[in-house]
């Protein structure tokens, strides 16, 4: 799949976002090894904490369907540069993709970002850390 196309899926999740107290929405579109798409949105929660970003929501769906190898990731946000992700997220995404494994940061401008996932959490925290 291009990658213009996976930012656009990125936008179709974004419309999908509850977001009734931040009114900040966030899509997500993770393409997994077989082409399968799958979005995130943000979910927000009265409880503030209790959010779940976008990205999360899109690895959580794939995680949860046995779909654990992934080639690449889109974010958008309307954000004035390229949206840039939490830390829990980043340290989330750090746990199910190669370093190498590419990442396109966006904006509804058409700000685009190519970044990788090792860039995005230099030092993650990871299995080998637990020495298991
Ligand atoms: O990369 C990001 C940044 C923020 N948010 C969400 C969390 C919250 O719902 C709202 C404002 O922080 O945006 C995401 O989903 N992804
Ligand atoms: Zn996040």
């Amino acid at each position: 799949m291009e990658m213009d196309k996976l930012m656009n899926e990125s936008k179709i999740a974004r419309e999908k976002a509850y977001v009734p107290y931040s009114k900040f929405s966030v899509g997500a579109a993770l393409l997994s090894e077989d082409g399968t798409v799958y979005h995130g949105c943000n979910i927000e929660n009265s409880a503030y904490s209790m959010t779940n970003c976008a990205e999360r929501t899109a690895f959580f769906k794939a995680i949860s369907e046995g779909v654990y190898t992934f080639k690449a990731l889109a974010v958008v946000g309307d954000t004035n540069g390229p949206i840039s992700p939490c830390g829990a997220c980043r340290q989330v995404i750090a746990e199910f993709c190669d370093g190498s494994m590419p990442v396109y940061l966006t904006n509804l401008k058409g700000d685009v970002l190519e970044t990788t996932v090792a860039e995005l959490l230099p030092g993650a925290f990871s299995k080998e850390d637990l020495k298991l």
